[in-house]
């Protein structure tokens, strides 16, 4: 006789996580906003020219330590519409940059490198923030506290080699499934 576990999933709140719904859909396209706008690495990791060059009219001397925007690239009014709102459809079929990933194959998203050195953990890296956004959704409401209002909410950054947040975030986290599944 088999054991019955309890159902994760309560009523009305749909599915749990799949891996096509971390491939396509409201989730991804929310993920790579946020890569968009907030990249861990501002400005990427430091390169040395090896020869001198000349790119677009600047001259890059031997040996210079070459560091690349990522994040200014990434809100060039030029590239994209709106560029300081945070608007995940832009990535939704029907959205001007639907067929953009951030995997290094589109310049003006790079938040893991482009390139023979870029990330070498991308994979693990997308996965794990995509399981990780995904699975803290499902299985808790969240609330800001003293009823602060989410569009009031500092999105301030502190410069560093990693960005982070200039206010921390706090958060009360309230559990929506059955006990015995966490
Ligand atoms: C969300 C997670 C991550 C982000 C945003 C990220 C971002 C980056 C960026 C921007 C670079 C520099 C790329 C360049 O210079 O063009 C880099 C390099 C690198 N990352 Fe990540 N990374 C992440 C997770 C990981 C993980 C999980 C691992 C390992 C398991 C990893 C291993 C590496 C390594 C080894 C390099 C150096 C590659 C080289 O110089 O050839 N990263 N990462």
């Amino acid at each position: 006789m088999g054991h019955s576990r309890a159902d994760p999933t309560p009523k009305n709140f749909g599915p749990s996580p799949t891996r096509t719904g971390l491939r396509r859909g409201p989730g991804p396209a929310f993920i790579k906003e946020t890569f968009r706008l907030h990249p861990s690495t501002p400005l990427s990791l430091p390169r040395i020219a090896n020869e001198s060059c000349e790119i677009l009219g600047y001259h890059i001397p031997k040996g210079a330590t070459l560091l690349l925007n990522v994040w200014a690239i990434a809100r060039d009014p030029k590239e994209w519409a709106d560029p300081l709102t945070f608007k995940p459809e832009r990535f939704l079929p029907g959205g001007e940059k639907a067929d953009v990933d951030v995997r290094g194959n589109n310049f003006e998203v790079i938040p893991f490198g482009a390139g023979r050195r870029m990330c070498a953990g991308m994979s693990l890296g997308l996965r794990t923030v995509q399981l990780l956004t995904a699975t803290l959704a499902h299985a808790f409401d969240w609330e800001l506290p003293d009823g602060l209002n989410p569009e009031k909410l500092s999105m301030e950054e502190a410069y560093g080699l990693t960005l982070q947040r200039k206010v921390p975030l706090c958060v009360h986290p309230k559990p929506r499934l059955s006990p015995e599944v966490y």
